[in-house]
């Protein structure tokens, strides 16, 4: 038996990093965490100890900040391409760049006055954004936007029923149920670098698929969240050119009507037991048929 190196990459995980724009006196953060992974030629880094080809882990995080000085950070995944091809093009033997970006959205705190809303901020209920970036020296690459954390609830229109039944199954089929669920989902871009041509780039990008899941969400009369999962990938394909290929993965938040009979009382629909677990997990890919090959984009 001969022992082998297999796929490796290293890299610096959770740079945090905020940063300010100093607009005359009106401040924006961007709150963000990083985290790069190269790799290439480095068969003996592991072999022999030889670390000629290794960029530092330190190097990359100092260079994020850098970057971050020199250029801003405004959306997360041309920063995250300007890191990516920086790496591959600058070292001979990182053949491949992986980029992840998280960003945690900020509200400004409204205040009374002239002075109002220059500096300060609360931390936004919103969802987390995210995206990762893969570059390749053949010059392939490869944009994932994504989100996470995005908690919606839909207080009717939601039934479960027809479905498979054997001898251990008590759920009873209803025509009337609350759905809510916490929605992952990631978005490849077609051209890999950048939106559409006419768009405004990723920030639109975003904004416009969010509206799409949401009001996909809202519109659709569910007959199970695997339909719902479907209608709101389909959403998004059919309104962002952009976009080629749509992945979901979406807990069932369960609310259980509680039993008011031992009171005297009916529910109508009206009190839940929100369960926290377990919890149906629904996962699923919606994709163009003629989307290209993904290579490494979900890695
Ligand atoms: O929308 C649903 N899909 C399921 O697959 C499922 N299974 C279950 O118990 N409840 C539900 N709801």
């Amino acid at each position: 038996m001969a022992v082998i190196l297999g796929p490796n990459r290293y890299g610096k995980a959770e740079i945090r990093l905020v940063r300010v724009a100093r607009d005359a006196g009106v401040h924006h953060i961007k709150d963000v965490n990083v985290g790069s992974a190269l790799s290439g030629d480095m068969d003996d880094v592991h072999l022999s100890g030889d670390n000629s080809a290794v960029l530092p882990t330190d190097t990359q995080k100092n260079t994020t900040y850098v970057f971050a000085r020199k250029y801003g950070v405004d959306q997360i995944e041309d920063f995250a391409l300007l890191l990516a091809r920086h790496y591959v093009d600058s070292q001979p033997a990182v053949h491949h760049a992986r980029v992840e970006i998280e960003e945690y959205f900020w509200d400004r705190v409204p205040l009374p006055g002239p002075r109002a809303e220059r500096h300060s901020f609360v931390r936004s209920g919103r969802e987390v954004r995210t995206c990762v970036v893969h570059h390749d020296r053949d010059g392939t690459t490869t944009v994932v936007s994504g989100l996470k954390d995005l908690v919606v609830l839909n207080s009717t229109g939601s039934e479960f029923s027809g479905f498979a039944v054997d001898e251990y199954t008590t759920l009873q089929p209803t025509t009337d149920r609350v759905l809510a669920t916490e929605v992952s989902a990631r978005w490849r871009h077609a051209s890999g670098a950048s939106p559409a041509d006419g768009s405004h780039g990723f920030g639109e990008s975003y904004s416009e698929v969010r509206r799409c899941l949401l009001e996909a969400f809202a519109g659709t009369h569910s007959l199970s969240l695997q339909q719902t999962l479907y209608a709101m990938g389909r959403r998004v394909l059919e309104t962002r050119d952009e976009i080629c290929e749509v992945r979901l993965a979406m807990p069932n938040k369960h609310h259980f009507p509680v039993d008011l009979t031992p009171f005297g009382l009916d529910n109508p629909g009206e009190v839940f037991y929100a369960a926290d677990r377990p919890y149906g997990l629904i996962e699923g890919a919606v994709l163009d048929d003629d989307a290209p090959a993904a290579h490494s984009a979900w890695e």
